[in-house]
C-alpha cells in the first residue's frame, strides 16, 4: 500500500528538505518568532539529531516535517514533494512519528493501538490489519502475548516498543523520534537505541531525531543539526559540531556533558 504510493515519487534526491522556514506564534501579549530563515537538509538513510536549547523550536521543526503545523514562511518537501500539498494518506505513508510520551490510546489494547493507522485507511480486511499489526510488534522485540494488553498494564520501555511499532506501520521510510529515551531506565534506554539502530539498518530508514541525551545522540547519529539563533548554525558530523565554535555548543558539549562527549565519540567513531 505504501509501495503504490511511493511508487509515484521519485528515486533519487534528499528525504527531507526544509527551505527558508519561519515559525511565529501569535501570543496575547507578542509575537514570538521561533525559526526565521531556517533550512536544512537531510539525505535518505541518514540519523540527523537536532539539538538546541528549550524552546528552540526542536518539536515545532517536526510537527511542521510531519505536517501537523504550517510554517509562516518557507517549505518542508519530503522526497520531494511539499509536505503542504499532501494527503493525509499520502503523508502517512511516507512518515511516522514516535511522539515523546508514547500517547498511546489508553482505552486501546496494545494491538488496537499499533493497527489505528491502518484501521483508519479502512481499505483493509481487519484480518490483514491485525497480521500487520502482530508482525510489527514483533519487529519492536514484544509478545504476540503483549497484543491484547492495555496500556497501562506496560512498562515505560513496552510503551515506547507500542508507540514505534504504530509509528512504522504504514512502513514509512523517515522516522521522526521525539525525546525516544526520555523517561526510560538506562537499561531500556539502551535496548531501546539498539532496537533503533538495527531497524535503521534493516528496513533502510531515515530517521530525524530530538534528544537531549548524549548516549543516544551518539550512538546513532550520522549529523547532528544544532539550532541557535532561532536557525540552522551547523549540521554536521557529531565531531565537526563539537568543534563549532559556538556558545550554545560550547554549553551543550563541554563541562561534565563534554566530558562524556568525548567518550562516546571515541566509543562511537563512526556513527552507524
Ligand atoms: N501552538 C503554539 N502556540 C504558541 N506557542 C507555541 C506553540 N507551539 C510551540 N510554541 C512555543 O514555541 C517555542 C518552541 O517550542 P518547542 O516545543 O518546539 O521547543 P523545543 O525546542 O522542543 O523545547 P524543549 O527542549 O524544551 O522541549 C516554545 O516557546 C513554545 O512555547
Amino acid at each position: 500500500m505504501a509501495g503504490r504510493v511511493l511508487s509515484t515519487i521519485p528515486e533519487n534526491g534528499p528525504m527531507v528538505e526544509i527551505r527558508h522556514l519561519s515559525s511565529i506564534f501569535n501570543l496575547p501579549d507578542r509575537r514570538m518568532v521561533v525559526h526565521k530563515d531556517l533550512s536544512l537538509t537531510v539525505e535518505r538513510g541518514e540519523v540527523m539529531s537536532i539539538v538546541g536549547g528549550s524552546g528552540s523550536g526542536k518539536t515545532v521543526l517536526l510537527r511542521q516535517i510531519l505536517g501537523l503545523e504550517r510554517p509562516a514562511a518557507g517549505e518542508v518537501r519530503i522526497l520531494g514533494q511539499p509536505v503542504a500539498s499532501l494527503s493525509r494518506h499520502g503523508a502517512s505513508a511516507r512518515v511516522g512519528m514516535l511522539f515523546q510520551h508514547g500517547a498511546l490510546f489508553s482505552a486501546f489494547t496494545v494491538l488496537e493501538n499499533v493497527a489505528f493507522p491502518l484501521r483508519e485507511l479502512k481499505t483493509l480486511p481487519p484480518r490483514l490489519i491485525e497480521e500487520a499489526a502482530m508482525v510489527k510488534l514483533q519487529m519492536v522485540g514484544l509478545k504476540p502475548t503483549d497484543a491484547k494488553k492495555m496500556p497501562s498494564e506496560l512498562s515505560g520501555g513496552m510503551i515506547k516498543r507500542a508507540a514505534l511499532a504504530r509509528a512504522l506501520i504504514m512502513d514509512p521510510p523517515l522516522l521522526l523520534l521525539d525525546e525516544p529515551t526520555a523517561g526510560l531506565d538506562p537499561d531500556s534506554s539502551d535496548g531501546f537505541v539498539r532496537l533503533l539502530r538495527s531497524l535503521h539498518h534493516d528496513l533502510a530508514l531515515t530517521v530525524v531525531m530530538v534528544t537531549h541525551d548524549l548516549d543516544t545522540l551518539f550512538e546513532l547519529s550520522t549529523r547532528i543539526a544544532v539550532i541557535a539563533e532561532q536557525r540552522v548554525i551547523v549540521a554536521a558530523r557529531p565531531r565537526e559540531v563539537i568543534a563549532y565554535r559556538h556558545p550554545f555548543i560550547e554549553d551543550f558539549f563541554l563541562g561534565e556533558r563534554g566530558q562524556r562527549a568525548m567518550e562516546l565519540l571515541r566509543e562511537y567513531p563512526f556513527a552507524i
